[in-house]
């Protein structure tokens, strides 16, 4: 369970919030203070006020996977198995656990084949997913995603849906999107407006109360069509 209780910073306030097991996501209008909370339930920001406990357990004394929106940005390495394995190697994990873990981290994300190529090569889809790899490979109790789903196309898109929808071992999944139809998929989702929580729940409440807005999924419109 993810526990917010008293938040407040920068442009957020959050009274009290609880997030159970599962896949969030996180969505409303530019500017409404997405990516402060991802920042925050990531632990790279602290908040002004406030506290955020991750299963009971202080933010900062767990693992945590993150992912950014610019691929650029999260990639060190110039060899894609070198910057999956660099958290593993950061961690002084055996070469051999390291083979088989990246390998297989990598089977699971569809980037197996790319393995040898050169980080600068990848197109930016590649990089979220080598990028996602690399967030994954440390089994982080939270993996957080900051609109990692921005530059990618439908296909593209569906495959990383399916991915996150698929993860069963990590206990909390945060991501922030703009596609709905993601979000309508979720377990769980939260609407910002201008810092706070205006709506948060399963996403057929959520998304009820989201009817006539640009927020309403194509995905449900059509359902209810058929
Ligand atoms: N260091 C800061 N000092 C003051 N204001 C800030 C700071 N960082 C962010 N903000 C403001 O807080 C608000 C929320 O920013 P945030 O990036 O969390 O929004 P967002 O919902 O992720 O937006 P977008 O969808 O456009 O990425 C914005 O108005 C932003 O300008």
């Amino acid at each position: 369970m993810i526990e917010i209780t008293g938040l407040k910073h920068k442009i957020l306030s959050v009274n009290s919030l609880l997030i159970p097991e599962g896949y969030c996501c996180v969505t409303g209008e530019n500017g409404s203070g997405k990516s402060t909370l991802l920042k925050l339930c990531s632990g790279i920001e602290r908040p002004d006020a406030g506290k955020i406990t991750i299963d009971n357990k202080n933010i900062r004394s767990i693992n945590v996977g993150y992912v950014s929106e610019f691929p650029d940005r999260n990639i060190i390495f110039e060899n894609v198995f070198n910057e999956i394995a660099s958290p593993l190697r950061f961690s002084h994990y055996p070469s051999k656990e390291i083979e088989t873990i990246v390998q297989n981290t990598s089977k699971t994300l569809g980037i197996a084949n790319i393995l040898n190529r050169r980080t600068t090569d990848l197109s930016g889809g590649e990089k979220t997913f080598v990028s996602l790899a690399t967030a994954l490979v440390m089994k982080p109790e939270i993996l957080v995603l900051d609109e990692t789903d921005s530059h990618l196309d439908f296909e593209t898109n569906n495959e990383l849906k399916n991915i996150l929808c698929g993860i069963s071992e990590i206990s909390h999944i945060i991501h922030c999107t703009q596609d709905m139809n993601t979000a309508y998929e979720s377990d769980y989702v939260l609407f910002l407006q201008k810092g706070n929580i205006e709506i948060y729940g399963k996403p057929d409440f959520v998304f009820e109360k989201l009817k006539n807005t640009c927020f309403y999924p194509h995905k449900r419109r059509l359902e209810e069509f058929a």
